[in-house]
């Protein structure tokens, strides 16, 4: 059974309280938070002092997703704030190393994401260091995508590494994830489901995380 991480990206915000609480009273496992700085995508979203607030509602782990460059400069904020897990991309760190070291020594599991264009292979020498891989199934920075469905085959990928090697490190679907296509992803070797539109945009939140949980 594959976890189920609501995207919050897709609330409305509005009704931020309420849309934590349905969080809280679904069989949702984390909720996921992208942030976005309008420099690593084009699209800029929330920042730690929203997650501040979200996080006195929520009780559920808060899976960070940070789509910004230099991410490592506000680890300890992105802490200090709630974050349990952080997550970085590759593609803004070419320190990555040094990055997911100092997200653990704060205290928080640390993930490494990759964009749809990025090789697994080139995770191969970080992938002992860290706790989640997020597999992006769409390109960065919005939520409401089609579901590129190569990413099927880069899960397979990953997921032969990760059990050569032993290693217990989660992958993570990020985009485009929907009931119709949720368990073929899951087949293919998937730990953790995100969805956005999927479920705060449904007309019973409840029952789409229910569906997804059921896959
Ligand atoms: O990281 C993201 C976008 O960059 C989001 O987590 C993702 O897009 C979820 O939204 P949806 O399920 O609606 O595709
Ligand atoms: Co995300």
């Amino acid at each position: 059974m594959a976890l189920i991480a609501p995207s919050l990206l897709a609330a409305d915000f509005l009704k931020l309280q309420a849309e934590c609480e349905m969080v809280n009273n679904s069989a949702a496992d984390w909720l996921h938070l992208d942030v976005m700085d309008g420099m690593f995508v084009p699209n800029i979203s929330f920042g730690p002092m929203v997650i501040e607030f979200v996080r006195k509602v929520v009780n559920k782990p808060c899976d960070v997703h940070l789509m910004i460059e230099q991410p490592a400069r506000y680890a300890e904020q992105f802490k200090n704030a709630g974050a349990d897990h952080l997550t970085i991309h590759i593609e803004a760190c070419p320190m990555l190393h040094q990055d997911i070291t100092q997200i653990k020594a704060l205290g928080m599991k640390a993930g490494v994401a990759v964009n749809p264009h990025t090789p697994v292979s080139l995770l191969s020498d970080i992938l002992h260091e860290v706790s989640i891989v997020n597999l992006m199934s769409v390109n960065p920075g919005f939520g409401g995508q089609k579901f590129i469905a190569y990413t099927l085959e880069k899960i397979k990928q990953l997921k032969q590494m990760i059990r050569e090697r032993n290693l217990d490190v989660l992958i993570e679907i990020d985009g485009g994830v929907t009931i119709e296509n949720a368990k073929e992803i899951i087949d293919a070797g998937a730990d953790v489901l995100v969805a956005g539109s999927t479920v705060f945009r449904a007309t019973d939140p409840i029952a789409a995380v229910e569906k997804l949980k059921s896959l």
